[in-house]
């Protein structure tokens, strides 16, 4: 199943930057560990923002929120979710 999820980070401010550099990273790994397994297709920064626009490929929603909740960033992201499916008028082969 296939998700658009955008996420807005939200650090406070008072958050030590030492601190958010550590969540950052381990931030980072994570999300390059899900796109290496194929469940993070595409990574987007919504530019001018410290927003991104992904798109999940998951076997159901419960995955979907085990992946997301368990982003190092979860605590400190404003995030949507809207379900996917093949567009009609797409001349694409596959869902890729
Ligand atoms: O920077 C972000 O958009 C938040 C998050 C998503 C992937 C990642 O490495 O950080």
């Amino acid at each position: 199943m296939l998700f658009q999820v955008e996420m807005t980070v939200k650090l406070p401010p008072s958050m030590p930057a030492e601190q958010a550099a550590e969540i950052k990273a381990t931030e980072k790994a994570y999300a390059q560990d899900l796109q290496r397994q194929g469940k993070w297709r595409h990574l987007w920064r919504v530019a001018g923002s410290y927003s991104n626009v992904s798109i999940f490929d998951v076997e159901d929603n419960a995955e979907l929120q085990e992946l997301v909740s368990n982003l190092p960033l979860f605590p400190y992201m404003e995030i949507s979710v809207k379900p996917l499916c093949r567009h009609p008028s797409s001349i694409r082969e596959d869902d890729s």
